[in-house]
């Protein structure tokens, strides 16, 4: 008792000597962590910083403290590159610090001994040195062997392994996240290929349609409409202070499975494990959201284990309220820097949110704009194939939702770009279906706003096979978030127009594609350059195996994502899109184009990103939108040192 009430005094000498240095110091927020003797009393301080000296600043005075005060007391992470977290914020932290957090910095207890080895942002589990378990209280409280974080990784890849139903590698994957988080990074970095269809598409899809029974501990934050009015309260709750990007749904379009209300939750989750294995943005950084506003999903209203809202969706100005108060409450919590993902929202909120707030805030949508640039770059890479520039193409889609639109928008941006004809004019040759058959100028007045622009004269088509007869297109994309759409009879009209058609089912997850890869293959007679949103296991045709690409948006919004906080961009602009595209495509090397690939492996995703990174911050400098200054010389090295490293930290 008396020990207690004595460490808590000692906290609250700490904590007062903490704020008086930041008091003096008043610059951006800097984690330290300071371990005390006693379980249960390490205090998490944030401090200010102003760039390097000013942490310098900081961390010598947070040094001198802790010598007087020390009494066995040990430091985690001083060292500024392996600070807790480590990643961007490390090497380019300034000013994301808010006024708030100068005055008051937070504090909390991260404890020592049995509590460290439940914290799964610190836990390393037998990979605790013999040193470590005796300066940290972990003595008796691990058997004694120490196990390396390559023999864990092994261990644990071995166990994966022997799932065969795919959900429960999922499972597995969460529960080593919350077990142990650096271990999660390793393992998803490592073995990215196979691990990314168990934390990402296909399998995130099932996970959501069944998370309310696979449910165990809460993940991300949940804002429904009974936190209308205190939604920046809730973002208080949130334990990490310093968020760089946030992917946000309402979960009313989760990948082509449609409304799975709460339960989308798993996309949030799942997105920003990516920004952080395949991106490098710290984890501690990354903070998935999502919005219950109800859902229209009977099955789900019905379901005794379901977690969200037990109503039907809010709708006009319920809904737009909700959202704004949480656009600006995020604003005002986490500053202008921080990168807002819409993912999954139905097509008239996606489109509406986007031009709502892409003038005030730096927000993307991934949906619209993200599968849109890995498109481009596939296209790019596919016309090295058939021959041929992107104005002399003609492209088919199928959905004229947000990814279609969206792609189209960007192809026809790029033609305009390419032959200087205006962008009225480079949209022609583009034409989409939806589920009324062809978009033609007759069907103008009806249409919704983001159809409009693709309604040009032609006489109407029922169907898409009509309209792949009509239209006689050598790009094929599904977008249509509808499965076996693409049917026979459609592959082999495209290649009895097409010497090798280009065909893209984009539609997640599996169940979703519009073709499958082997179908592709087997109805073009081998003929096909083929990609899908979801992974395909590489076909045996003719003697021939043939490796689908994967064109998934996983490949551009982590490297987006990074490129936008090197720079400190503010907002995000068509041409990063772009930019992103451009620097994805040249990746694609001619051992890819000789085994028929449109997209380099993802086993290679890390420097990808970098490169993507480097080519969005290039143009946000070049757009004016970039705010840390002076622009870095070198922005692919800065790119790729600023990446998060999963490697434990030893803890001295
Ligand atoms: O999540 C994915 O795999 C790609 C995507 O954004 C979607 O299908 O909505
Ligand atoms: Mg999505």
């Amino acid at each position: 008792m008396n020990r207690d009430r004595k460490q808590q005094k000692k906290n609250a000498e700490w904590k007062k000597e903490s704020l008086k240095y930041c008091s003096r110091i008043r610059t951006a927020a800097r984690t330290y962590l300071v371990l005390t003797p006693r379980r249960a009393s390490a205090v998490v301080v944030a401090l200010s910083s102003n760039g390097r000296s000013g942490e310098r600043k900081v961390k010598a005075a947070m040094e001198s403290t802790l010598k007087e005060k020390r009494d066995g007391a040990s430091v985690l992470d001083m060292d500024p590159k392996s600070t807790v977290g480590g990643g961007v914020e490390d090497t380019y932290g300034e000013d994301s610090a808010t006024e708030d957090q100068l005055v008051t910095p937070w504090t909390y207890s991260v404890a020592s001994g049995y509590t460290l080895l439940r914290d799964p942002r610190h836990n390393k589990g037998l990979a605790f040195t013999e040193k470590e378990r005796d300066a940290h209280y972990l003595r008796g409280l691990l058997p004694p062997t120490f196990v390396s974080q390559e023999l864990q990784e092994r261990k644990l890849m071995k166990n994966l392994r022997q799932y065969e139903v795919p959900l429960q590698r999922y499972v597995a994957m969460m529960d080593l996240m919350e077990r142990n988080e650096r271990l999660f990074y390793k393992l998803l970095i490592d073995n990215v290929e196979e691990l990314l269809p168990v934390v990402y598409t296909p399998t995130v899809g099932e996970a959501c349609q069944k998370y309310g029974s696979i449910f165990r501990r809460p993940q991300g934050l949940y804002i429904s409409l009974k936190e209308k009015g205190k939604i920046l309260e809730v973002l208080k709750n949130w334990p990490e202070k310093s968020i760089q990007v946030i992917v946000v749904t309402d979960g009313e379009r989760i990948l082509g499975l449609g409304d799975l209300g709460c339960q989308g939750m798993g996309i949030p989750v799942g997105k920003l494990a990516l920004y952080t294995a395949l991106g490098g943005i710290r984890p501690s950084s990354c903070l998935p959201i999502t919005i219950d506003v109800g859902t229209n999903n009977e099955q789900l209203l019905n379901d005794e284990f379901y977690i969200g809202l037990r109503q039907k969706r809010a709708t006009g100005q319920e809904y737009d309220e909700l959202l704004h108060e949480f656009m600006y409450a995020v604003k005002q919590q986490y500053g202008e820097k921080v990168i807002v993902q819409f993912e999954d929202f139905a097509n008239h909120n996606a489109f509406e949110l986007l031009a709502k707030y892409g003038t005030t805030h730096l927000v993307f949508n991934d949906d619209i704009q993200g599968t849109a640039s890995v498109v481009l770059a596939g296209l790019v890479a596919a016309l090295k194939l058939v021959g041929g520039t992107l104005p002399d193409h003609t492209f088919l889609f199928l959905g004229a939702g947000e990814a279609g639109t969206g792609i189209a928008e960007l192809i026809a941006l790029e033609m305009s770009k390419q032959s200087k004809a205006p962008l009225e004019e480079t949209r022609k040759k583009i034409w989409l279906v939806d589920s009324k058959g062809l978009i033609v100028s007759s069907r103008k007045e009806s249409l919704q706003y983001f159809k409009k622009p693709w309604a040009h004269e032609h006489e109407p088509a029922k169907t898409l096979l009509e309209a792949v007869k009509a239209i006689k297109p050598t790009v094929l994309i599904g977008s249509s978030g509808v499965g076996k759409t693409f049917t026979k009879e459609v592959v082999e009209a495209m290649t009895s127009i097409n010497e090798k058609p280009v065909i893209l089912a984009l539609s997640n997850p599996t169940s979703q594609s519009e073709c499958t890869a082997e179908e592709a293959y087997t109805w073009s007679k081998g003929r096909a350059i083929f990609a899908s949103g979801s992974p395909f296991d590489p076909v045996e045709y003719d003697g021939k195996v043939i490796v689908p690409g994967q064109s998934n948006n996983a490949y551009i919004f982590p490297g987006l994502g990074l490129g936008l906080i090197i720079s400190g961009a503010i907002r995000v602009h068509d041409d990063m899109l772009l930019a992103a595209s451009e620097a994805l495509a040249a990746q694609v090397t001619q051992e890819n184009f000789d085994r028929g690939l449109l997209y380099p492996p993802f086993s290679n995703i890390r420097k990808i990103s970098a490169r993507i990174a480097a080519g969005v911050a290039a143009k946000a400098y070049e757009l004016g939108v970039a705010t840390r200054l002076p622009r870095p010389e070198n922005l692919l090295k800065l790119a790729e040192s600023c990446m998060y490293s999963p490697s434990y930290r030893n803890y001295r």
